[in-house]
């Protein structure tokens, strides 16, 4: 079993809870109030800003120039990709990029990204790349579960568009990246005796992706 498979499978309960988190379901049917998306939107652009701040951070711990690039890759599909799909979008409810960097931050945002920085300013590289990897594995492995769905990107679906964004080429393409980068480095560093702090790290930010989730469905609830 690879890596990042034995992460999943010691972290299933949590795994199933984020990936098939009811707000997922509901921006497959179009059935997500559209409050509970705008909250989790706004919050999504402050959580990017601080995950390019981790990505940053891996730059710094890379032992090799070629992890350095890696993360540099990491940092500037967030930077220069993912945030322009908030700004578009968010711009439709009249937000500009300077309303969305000034929204007041959630204690579900705060709590998932200082959880990452933590893991990361603590440990090594991998540990790093270890909480890092539910975000983009997760949210690619969910997208391609929705998109599949009929009607998903049917026009009558106002969330097509974050769909089809993170079900999209260049999207997969960065999370299978991310997943090959994950197993060269558990060959590096990875060992019998690091394993369970390891998957304690990755079921943490697996459950700090429900909660964020969660966040938004409330804000629909209101
Ligand atoms: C909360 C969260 N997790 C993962 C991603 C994917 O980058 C995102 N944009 N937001």
């Amino acid at each position: 079993m690879s890596f990042f498979d034995r992460l999943k499978h010691a972290a299933s309960t949590e795994w199933r809870a984020y990936t098939e988190h009811p707000f997922t379901e509901g921006l497959a049917d179009a059935s997500l109030a559209e409050a509970a998306f705008r909250h989790y939107l706004v919050q999504d652009y402050l959580f990017l800003i601080e995950f390019a701040r981790a990505y940053a951070l891996a730059v710094y711990k890379s032992p090799t120039l070629a992890d350095m690039r890696e993360a540099a890759g990491g940092l500037s599909a967030i930077l220069d990709v993912e945030m322009n799909l908030h700004v578009k979008l968010c711009a439709g409810w009249g937000l500009s990029a300077t309303d969305l960097e000034q929204a007041p931050p959630a204690v579900e945002m705060l709590a998932y990204t200082r959880y990452v920085l933590d893991a990361g300013m603590r440990g090594d590289l991998l540990s790093l790349k270890v909480a890092l990897a539910p975000c983009v594995i997760g949210y690619a492995e969910i997208a391609t579960r929705l998109a599949a769905r009929p009607d998903a990107l049917a026009a009558t679906n106002p969330y097509r568009v974050w769909i089809a964004e993170y079900a999209g080429a260049p999207y997969q393409e960065v999370a299978a990246n991310a997943r090959e980068h994950l197993e060269r480095l558990a060959e590096r560093y990875a060992t019998p005796a690091r394993e369970a702090e390891l998957i304690a790290i990755f079921k943490e930010a697996t459950r700090l992706e429900a909660d964020f989730w969660e966040m938004g469905w409330r804000a629909g609830k209101r």
